[in-house]
């Protein structure tokens, strides 16, 4: 066989398998699925099931996400705004949205994960950035309407970049004959984290449930904090005072018996018998705040992992 005809032979079958077949096309290659529901119980389950102690995260991210993908012509990308403690569930949440979103998740060619310190390090190259920002989103948009944006380590973003995207979050039905209109960003941060512990621990000292705390008691002390905070990657954002992001998503800190929850799942995940003696101790290391009560653990699940290692 002459190799470059057999390599232009595969290349013109596969893209008639692409256009007379795609179901069959998508079950070897990745495809957009830019149509394809959303299954909803399914996301409901898995973050009733795997994330704990986050009702307003599990609430909101639900209505959030269904209301969405059910609307055929939505008039604005969805953006959500997760905010809360390191080790509180912000990119497990990010991890579990992604895969009902594009069946391999994270991996996904059509999901696109930026952190700031890795991806944005230098203050002075903010311009830079946010051309190739610009550039990257615009690209993928055109490649797959349905892509999806993480943006981690928000608070370590240097003020302004993130005013890079603001036209492709806007209302707008195309821009430079682009429509971002399907498109999901998602931006997580540990800014407002301090506001969202306080007022648990109002709730807390008065003696009601972490249950009864809703969303209005915190969705707007988050959106004025964060745009008020000097670090928070929203720092008087356009985004913030032009409304463009949807939900501010707050996630609680995590008391003891949360993190005891992540102890046994992270012991299944390993496909380990729960040893509950084991459990207590992994969570009792763990330090908690504040210094007298000891209520919330300051590092969430962070650490369990690695802290159920030496067991
Ligand atoms: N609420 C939770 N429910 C279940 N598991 C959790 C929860 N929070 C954290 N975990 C576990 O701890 C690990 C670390 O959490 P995760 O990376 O989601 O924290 P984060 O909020 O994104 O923190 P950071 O702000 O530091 O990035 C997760 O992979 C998960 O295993």
């Amino acid at each position: 066989f002459e190799p470059i005809s057999v390599a232009l032979a595969i290349g013109v079958a596969s893209i008639y398998v692409a256009y007379r077949h795609p179901a069959l096309y998508c079950r070897f290659a990745e495809c957009c699925g830019e149509e394809k529901p959303l299954n909803a119980s399914a996301l409901k389950l898995q973050l009733e099931e795997k994330l704990f102690g986050q009702h307003l995260a599990t609430e909101v991210i639900l209505k959030a996400l269904t209301g969405f993908k059910n609307n055929k012509e939505p008039k604005k990308p969805l953006t959500l705004s997760l905010h809360g403690w390191a080790g509180t569930g912000k990119n497990f949440v990010s991890q579990i949205v992604a895969e009902n979103l594009h069946a391999k998740g994270l991996k996904s060619n059509f999901v696109h994960l930026f952190v700031s310190t890795l991806h944005f390090p230098h203050e002075h190259q903010t311009k830079l950035y946010q051309d190739q920002l610009q550039e990257w989103i615009r690209g993928n948009v055109s490649a797959c309407a349905s892509s999806v944006f993480i943006f981690d380590e928000m608070d370590k973003l240097h003020p302004g970049i993130i005013d890079a995207i603001k036209p492709f979050l806007d209302y707008y039905e195309q821009v430079g004959g682009v429509s971002y209109r399907k498109a999901i960003f998602i931006f997580l941060s540990n800014a407002g984290g301090d506001l969202i512990t306080e007022t648990a621990l109002e709730f807390w000292r008065a003696g009601r449930k972490r249950e009864d705390i809703q969303l209005n008691d915190l969705e707007r002390v988050l959106s004025v904090g964060v745009f008020n905070n000097k670090h928070s990657g929203l720092w008087r954002s356009r985004l913030i005072d032009r409304n463009l992001i949807d939900y501010f998503v707050p996630f609680l800190p995590l008391e003891y018996t949360h993190v005891k929850m992540c102890v046994r799942a992270e012991m299944r995940a390993r496909g380990l018998a729960v040893d509950e003696d084991v459990v207590t101790r992994v969570a009792e290391e763990m330090t908690f705040y504040p210094k007298d009560e000891k209520i919330y653990s300051d590092k969430g699940c962070k650490t369990v992992q690695s802290r159920l290692s030496f067991y």
